[in-house]
């Protein structure tokens, strides 16, 4: 329970009221909630206040158009509602106060770019419980402490779902938080107040432009979680365009590299010095800032050579001795729908993955060929109701690095797929020599039952995804139920 006082100071009129939990849905309220109405990019907030009141909330915090109305306080039922100006900008500093600083009392990393957060949060998570620290995680495949996650809506959360959440891992015994912070969550200023013992850049390529609109401004939203949020350790991914120029201009920033050839600058680096990949994952030789050695990595494909790199770095830069890491490397596993492979015998080998960018894309394939004697056949689709720009790149990039495509619907939330097909294929130099299968079961069996032994499928797009949404509803599916099915 929180006083109304504690954080809007004294008024008479807020004396009794208590509260004990903040919310942004007017359909989530219950007795005692603090209502949040903002003006959101589709609906106004505001309109809900007198559901949020009827539904029994103690107070009303409502975002306002004028500065000269900031922290005025009208009643509608007797029931008060502060005016807050900029609300959305303040609302995790406000969701901070609420919560009691969460993010104080655990660990906290942030991970940003465009591919590879949800792997190198899981990874981060996974390698501080074999640490012996209690872990949890927030990102694309849920929220909770490590291994108990429970499924949410976004990437990065709300101000206020951030915040509560940090503060339930808090109660339950966390000391250590890998989060994703994505390009949406740092322009809504949804993880604003948080403190963050430790950032991590992975790397940035196309997305999100229906969003951000130019590679500018997507940058620039990445960088704010190095440039204007509380962020202790910087751990830059130097190999990256974007990344080598933030090095430049943040000198106590960590740079990773996987180029043998990188020349260090930062007075704290770690770079491979060269590599072997396998069946099994790779052997690592690098070497650091903090001394240099072998290791062996249970990961598929040259990216997560970069991935765990920057887990490593992060680590050595939160004070874990290389000894205590390199002891316990070895255990770490992929993370689920990433790269994930499916065998059955005399059977093609099936690799469901998450890539749904030209970059990733790229990546998977090449990661994928490199497993593959025979034909590299790809299954993909692209999401509706997100960047159609980046429809015609993936259609380059497959028809390119695999032998055989098959274009399949991803989620097509509210577009028509047809268009959504229509984009990809526009983007074919042999549109003729490609399959469109709409139904994603009914192209994962036209793969799996039209190649051979040697071959290898990717099937990209949707890894952990346990559901398609088809308009604005969410029907169970999942890539690895059905190529079990097919694959016997
Ligand atoms: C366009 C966008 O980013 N919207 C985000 C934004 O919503 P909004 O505040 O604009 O919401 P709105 O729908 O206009 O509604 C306004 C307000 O009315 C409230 N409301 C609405 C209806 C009602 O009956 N009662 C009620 O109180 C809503 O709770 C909201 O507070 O703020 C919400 C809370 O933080 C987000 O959940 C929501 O994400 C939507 C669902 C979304 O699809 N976002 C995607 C694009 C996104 O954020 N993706 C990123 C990156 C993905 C990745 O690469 O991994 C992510 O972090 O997930
Ligand atoms: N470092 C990397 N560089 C390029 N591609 C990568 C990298 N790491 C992962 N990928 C590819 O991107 C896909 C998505 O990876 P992951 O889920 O870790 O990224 P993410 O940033 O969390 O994505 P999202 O924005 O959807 O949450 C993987 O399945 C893989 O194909
Ligand atoms: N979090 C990303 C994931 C996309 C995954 C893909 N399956 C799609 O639906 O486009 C997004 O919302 O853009
Ligand atoms: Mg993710």
């Amino acid at each position: 329970m929180r006083k109304l006082t504690a954080l809007f100071g004294r008024d008479d009129r807020f004396d009794a009221i208590k509260l004990n939990r903040m919310t942004l849905d007017s359909r989530s309220v219950r007795t005692g909630c603090l209502f949040v109405a903002i003006k959101g990019h589709s609906v106004d907030g505001r309109q809900f206040i007198p559901q949020a009141i009827s539904a029994g909330a103690s107070a009303v915090l409502k975002e306002c158009d004028n500065a000269d109305e900031h922290l005025q306080v009208s009643e509608q039922n007797q029931i008060p509602v502060i005016s807050y100006y900029h609300l959305s900008e303040h609302l995790s500093d406000i969701a901070d106060q609420f919560y009691k600083a969460p993010s104080q009392h655990l660990t906290l990393v942030g991970v940003t770019g465009t591919n590879g957060k949800t792997t190198v949060s899981q990874l981060l998570a996974q390698w501080a419980q074999l640490l012996g620290r209690k872990p949890a995680v927030m990102g694309t495949i849920g929220n909770g402490l490590f291994g108990a996650l429970k499924p949410a809506a976004n990437t990065t959360g709300s101000a206020i779902e951030v915040q509560s959440s940090l503060a339930d891992f808090v109660q339950q015994g966390a000391d250590f938080a890998a989060i994703e912070v994505s390009s949406h969550g740092l322009v809504q200023h949804r993880i604003e107040a948080l403190h963050f013992a430790a950032g991590i850049f992975t790397n940035l390529s196309r997305d999100h432009l229906d969003y951000h609109h130019s590679m500018e401004n997507y940058a620039s939203a990445k960088k704010r979680l190095f440039s204007e949020l509380s962020c202790q350790q910087k751990i830059i991914n130097a190999d990256d365009e974007i990344g080598a120029q933030w090095l430049r201009e943040l000198p106590d920033a960590v740079a990773v590299s996987c180029n043998p050839a990188y020349q260090p600058t930062q007075e704290n680096w770690l770079k491979v010095t060269a590599v072997s990949f396998n069946s099994q994952g790779a052997t690592i030789t690098f070497n650091s800032s903090w001394g240099g050695a072998i290791l062996t990595s249970r990961l598929i494909g040259a990216f997560n050579v970069s991935n765990l790199m920057l887990v490593l770095a992060t680590l050595l830069s939160l004070g874990y001795s290389l000894d205590e890491l390199l002891k316990t490397v070895s255990q770490l596993t992929g993370v689920c729908g990433r790269m994930e492979m499916l065998h059955a015998a005399h059977k093609p080998t099936v690799i469901v993955d998450y890539a749904h960018t030209p970059d990733a894309l790229e990546k998977a394939l090449q990661a994928a060929r490199a497993h593959c004697t025979g034909r590299l056949w790809c299954v993909f689709g692209c999401g509706g109701d997100r960047d159609r720009g980046k429809r015609p790149l993936m259609a380059q990039i497959a028809e390119r690095f695999a032998d055989y495509v098959i274009v399949t619907d991803d989620n097509p939330r509210t577009e028509d797929r047809h268009q959504i097909v229509q984009d990809i294929v526009a983007g074919f130099k042999r549109p003729e020599s490609v399959n469109i299968v709409y139904d994603r079961e009914q192209a994962i069996r036209t793969a799996v039952q039209s190649a051979v032994e040697n071959d290898v499928i990717l099937i990209a797009g949707k890894g952990h995804e346990d559901y398609q949404i088809i308009g604005h509803t969410k029907h169970h599916f999942s890539d690895q139920e059905a190529v079990k099915k097919y694959l016997g």
